[in-house]
């Protein structure tokens, strides 16, 4: 019979949120396991180690047991294996909604199992009749909806510390920012001697769509139009959206700098924070060779940086900003997902940055929303000019917002900026080579324009 450390390692490289694709693993230990819920079903938590070459990678999972695996979990099953003496289905306890409860329940009672710990965010009620379904969105973890009443997210790789997420929703809904969803509970365990957290419930948001969705919206609307239709009469323009976007973006920076600390980076500082790109670039260079011929482009805009003379002003930002981190409600925009780029140490996530930083990675998103719909289609050349066209005509919505709405750029930014948007692009580039190789064509073509 399979152990569990062999059924493990044949599920988990078919998993969205899995980073290691196309690479083989070289082992996977279980680090620990903790039973939250005895019985039949009964359900465990656990945190594997992945080796990949040299790279070693912690994730978590929730697994469910059963002697009898019904039809309806029949597709996330993971295999069977002998456990206490039996042999036991062990299957994805995300799909099981009789095992998800105990989620709830737990925050509920700030229950600890062993080393897991349940916590309730002071002052809130938690609703524990609410069943959950997981979220099927393009995600690098995994989301859980109650209701329409939370959105539970299970940090999938687990580095030790507290997530930049829950710090930041803490202190922003504590301060009464009107861009955040409020925060209700949260699980963490010990790692390397560090309250780590695994996975934060926010209020869900039922009548909000994402900025992504809204974008590629309006993106084909334009393509649908007439070549000669100016993109502001066409159907869906996204135009004011990304202008008000700026502008709730411009606020939660504000905020952001009033909850947490700020500082300046001088002139040699900034030439090194260049160096880190420089070595990021190459690792990325060595991982994905594609990159090699345009990495030119970002060193150039790098060096550029480098020669700054004025200081920067830095302090915590999202990190990873893009259109799939906002969502519309009907009031306003409200950001999601402060925990920077996951896969990177939570020190370099929750070191202070320029906000030009997150400024940066929402120019990449609209680059990324026109382009996405170019891939495969007949007669993308012939799009072309108006997916420049749709991007630059937000980009600059956007960037008038952010002014708008006090986000400061100054003229000699744009030097600044141009290098954060190709160190962003340097990132997606290694994203898309793990995790979906067809969209590399994406951020590679953020090269192909010396801006
Ligand atoms: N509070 C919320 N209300 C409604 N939908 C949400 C909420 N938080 C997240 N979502 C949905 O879940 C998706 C993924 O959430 P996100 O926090 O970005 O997860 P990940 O870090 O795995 O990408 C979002 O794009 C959004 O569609
Ligand atoms: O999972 P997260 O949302 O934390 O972020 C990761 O996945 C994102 C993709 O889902 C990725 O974003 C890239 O693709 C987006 C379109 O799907 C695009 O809007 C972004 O601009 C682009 O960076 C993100 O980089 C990654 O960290």
């Amino acid at each position: 019979m399979t152990s569990l450390h062999g059924l493990l390692a044949g599920w988990i490289t078919g998993q969205r949120w899995f980073a290691g694709k196309g690479r083989a693993i070289d082992d996977l230990s279980v680090e620990t396991l903790t039973e939250i819920v005895a019985g039949d079903p009964g359900l465990v938590h656990l945190i594997v180690s992945v080796r990949q070459e040299e790279r070693r990678t912690r994730y978590q999972i929730l697994a469910g047991l059963r002697d009898h695996l019904p039809d309806r979990l029949k597709h996330v099953g993971i295999g069977t294996c002998e456990w206490g003496g039996r042999e036991r289905h062990v299957y994805d306890a995300m799909h099981d909604a009789s095992l998800t409860e105990h989620l709830l329940r737990g925050m509920d009672a700030d229950r600890r199992v062993n080393g897991v710990a349940f916590h309730r965010v002071a002052g809130v009620s938690i609703d524990t009749t609410q069943r959950s379904l997981v979220l099927t969105a393009e995600q690098s973890n995994t989301s859980l909806v109650y209701g329409d009443a939370y959105i539970l997210k299970l940090f999938r790789q687990l580095n030790a510390g507290v997530n930049p997420e829950l710090e930041i929703i803490t202190a922003l809904a504590g301060a009464g920012s009107a861009h955040v969803a409020r925060p209700y509970g949260w699980i963490e365990t010990g790692l390397d001697g560090e309250p780590t957290t695994l996975a934060i419930m926010q209020e869900y948001l039922p009548n909000a769509n994402d900025g992504w969705t809204m974008a590629l919206t309006s993106v084909r609307d334009l393509y649908a139009c007439p070549d000669a239709m100016p993109a502001e009469d066409a159907g869906g323009d996204f135009a004011a959206e990304a202008g008000r976007l700026g502008q709730a973006t411009a606020q939660v920076h504000r905020e952001l700098a009033e909850s947490f600390p700020t500082g300046v980076v001088e002139p040699p500082e900034i030439k090194r924070m260049t160096e880190r790109f420089r070595r990021r670039l190459d690792r990325a260079v060595a991982e994905v060779p594609p990159l090699a011929r345009h990495a030119e482009v970002a060193a150039r805009a790098y060096d550029r940086m480098a020669d700054l003379e004025h200081e920067i002003t830095v302090q915590r930002v999202h990190g990873d900003y893009h259109l799939g981190q906002v969502m519309r409600t009907t009031g306003d925009w409200v950001v999601l997902d402060f925990e920077g780029e996951p896969g990177q140490p939570l020190a370099e996530r929750r070191a202070l940055d320029s906000p030009l930083r997150d400024v940066a990675g929402m120019l990449r998103s609209f680059d990324y929303a026109a382009r996405h719909l170019l891939a495969d289609r007949p007669g993308a050349e012939r799009l072309e000019g108006r997916a420049r066209e749709w991007a630059a005509r937000n980009k600059a919505a956007f960037l008038a917002g952010y002014s708008e709405g006090g986000g400061h750029i100054r003229g000699a930014d744009a030097v600044l900026l141009r290098a954060l948007e190709l160190s962003k692009a340097v990132y997606e580039v290694v994203y898309e080579a793990r995790n979906r190789p067809s969209w590399l064509p994406i951020p590679l073509a953020a090269f192909g324009d010396e801006g």
